[in-house]
């Protein structure tokens, strides 16, 4: 993986911006930013809601790719299907990159390439580099939250997120900071009055969907990743909620001064979200509809005759603009008199991204970024083997003791089971038959035994499941 970093906003003509002064100031944002920021002040006191000199180092990961394709091969004659087409772009630090899009377009697609986490029946091409440099994310320097939750039901929120620092975090921390860390962690995703509720699951009614999520990214960002990955973030969110997480997120970096850079696939954002964007990326059927500042996105849309409404959303917008899903029951309005499927609205956008000044600019920026190679990212520590095993042990208890099906109802099933067997083989006597009906008596619990350790194979599953994603990050 290599990374790219850029300025925020590429300049255009037709925005008003001059480009060279533009440009220029980019240039020196680039050496400032790429290289591992310095905080612009000290805190006192390494605790557990700041940061520590080693992650202060690893902040500031610019992200770039260019000209990144991808390909699936699907079904049984293996036909290849195309999933992204030529995209580039840049992320960069203390910015956050939203990429938005009808449903199917490849967000979900484009995080994971950049994540580096894509399936093993797809094939890309282009260049991804991180700082400047092809290298593999190391553990610890980034998170990715994925659409789904897999959390453990039996846990509280709390309990969830302890022992997740328990977990993620190094021995050099202590307990208390690793608690601190979390119980900050908790407050800053707004979760402090669920603490003490279980996250709850099939048959057991917990935290809401949108807690789910909120305690799926405090995991993720317990670590403090330099480059945080956020697929859905918000879905499950009423619009308040959805404003104050990504408000959070936005602005973690720059509470703590440091540089992370967040890059998030977003849905629906309300106006006051879209508003946090620093940099848009808009897709649509894997190309690149429009790639620059958001606050400039409406600007551009309008320069191609399809003017945001007044007081319309212009995420709502956007998205409705370039959404070929329900083409025939929807027409665009052109001019305000002609109207143009969207199938065509969206080549022209396309075509007009490619031949505009600001994707140009882009170009520009990826290979400056491109050229100024920084050092590499260093692997995080998480807990040592011991302490791991530790707290896997613990985790592991509470589930199991929590967890009717698999504990409770296992130990009436073993006491009933005890009594019959009592029963029948009580008095058995000391003749050469009772020796015989000792060993089925034997085998039978032995072989019941093994049998009922099949109970406890969702509980692995569970646990499998969420270590296969922290893996993949
Ligand atoms: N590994 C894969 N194999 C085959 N097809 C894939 C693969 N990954 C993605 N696709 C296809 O690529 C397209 C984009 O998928 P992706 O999940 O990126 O969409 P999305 O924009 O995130 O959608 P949503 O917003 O609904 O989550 C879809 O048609 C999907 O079926």
């Amino acid at each position: 993986m290599a990374s790219l970093l850029s300025s925020n906003s590429p300049a255009l003509s037709h925005y008003e911006i001059n480009p060279s002064s533009r440009f220029e100031a980019t240039t020196l944002e680039i050496e400032e930013t790429c290289s591992a920021p310095k905080p612009k002040g000290t805190k006192g006191g390494e605790t557990s809601g700041s940061w520590n000199n080693n992650e202060r180092e690893e902040m500031g990961m610019c992200l770039t790719w260019k000209d990144v394709w991808v390909t699936a091969s699907v079904g049984k004659n293996e036909m290849s299907k195309s999933i992204l087409e030529g995209l580039t772009g840049y992320a960069k630090p203390g910015q956050l990159l939203a990429i938005m899009g009808p449903s199917g377009c490849g967000k979900s697609a484009l995080l994971d390439t950049l994540a580096g986490r894509l399936g093993s029946n797809t094939r890309q091409t282009g260049e991804i580099l991180i700082n400047g440099r092809k290298q593999a994310l190391a553990y610890g320097t980034s998170a990715y939250v994925t659409q789904d939750d897999t959390l453990l039901t039996t846990l509280t929120v709390g309990e969830a997120v302890h022992y997740s620092a328990q977990l993620q975090l190094p021995d050099t921390m202590s307990k208390e900071e690793k608690k601190e860390r979390a119980d900050f962690t908790i407050r800053e995703m707004g979760l402090q009055d669920a603490i003490n509720t279980r996250i709850g699951g099939w048959g057991v009614k917990g935290i809401s969907g949108g807690q789910k999520r909120r305690v799926s990214i405090c995991i993720e960002i317990l670590t403090r990743p330099g480059l945080l990955f956020l697929d859905e973030p918000t879905s499950g969110l009423d619009s308040a909620a959805s404003y104050y997480v990504m408000k959070r997120i936005a602005t973690l970096d720059k509470k703590d001064d440091v540089h992370r850079t967040v890059i998030a696939s977003i849905h629906q954002p309300s106006s006051e979200v879209f508003q946090l964007f620093d940099n848009l990326c808009l897709l649509s059927s894997g190309r690149t509809v429009y790639f620059g500042p958001a606050s400039a996105a409406k600007e551009f849309f309008a320069s191609n005759d399809f003017p945001c409404p007044p007081l319309m959303n212009p995420s709502d917008h956007l998205l409705k603009t370039i959404n070929k899903d329900f083409d025939q029951d929807t027409e665009l309005n052109l001019q305000g008199t002609e109207t143009i499927p969207t199938e065509e609205a969206i080549r022209i956008l396309v075509n007009s991204y490619k031949s505009s000044e600001m994707n140009q600019e882009v170009q520009k920026q990826v290979a400056i970024l491109t050229e100024k190679s920084t050092s590499s990212t260093n692997k995080r520590r998480h807990a040592g083997f011991l302490n791991q095993c530790f707290a896997l042990t613990k985790r592991s208890c509470v589930n199991m003791y929590r967890d009717l099906g698999y504990y409770w109802f296992r130990l009436a099933i073993y006491i009933a089971l005890a009594i019959s067997l009592a029963t029948i083989f009580c008095d058995l006597g000391s003749s050469y038959r009772s020796i015989q009906e000792r060993g089925s008596f034997l085998m039978f619990v032995s072989s019941f035994m093994t049998f009922m350790t099949i109970g406890g194979f969702p509980s692995f599953v569970e646990d499998m499941k969420s270590r296969c994603l922290n893996e993949k990050d």
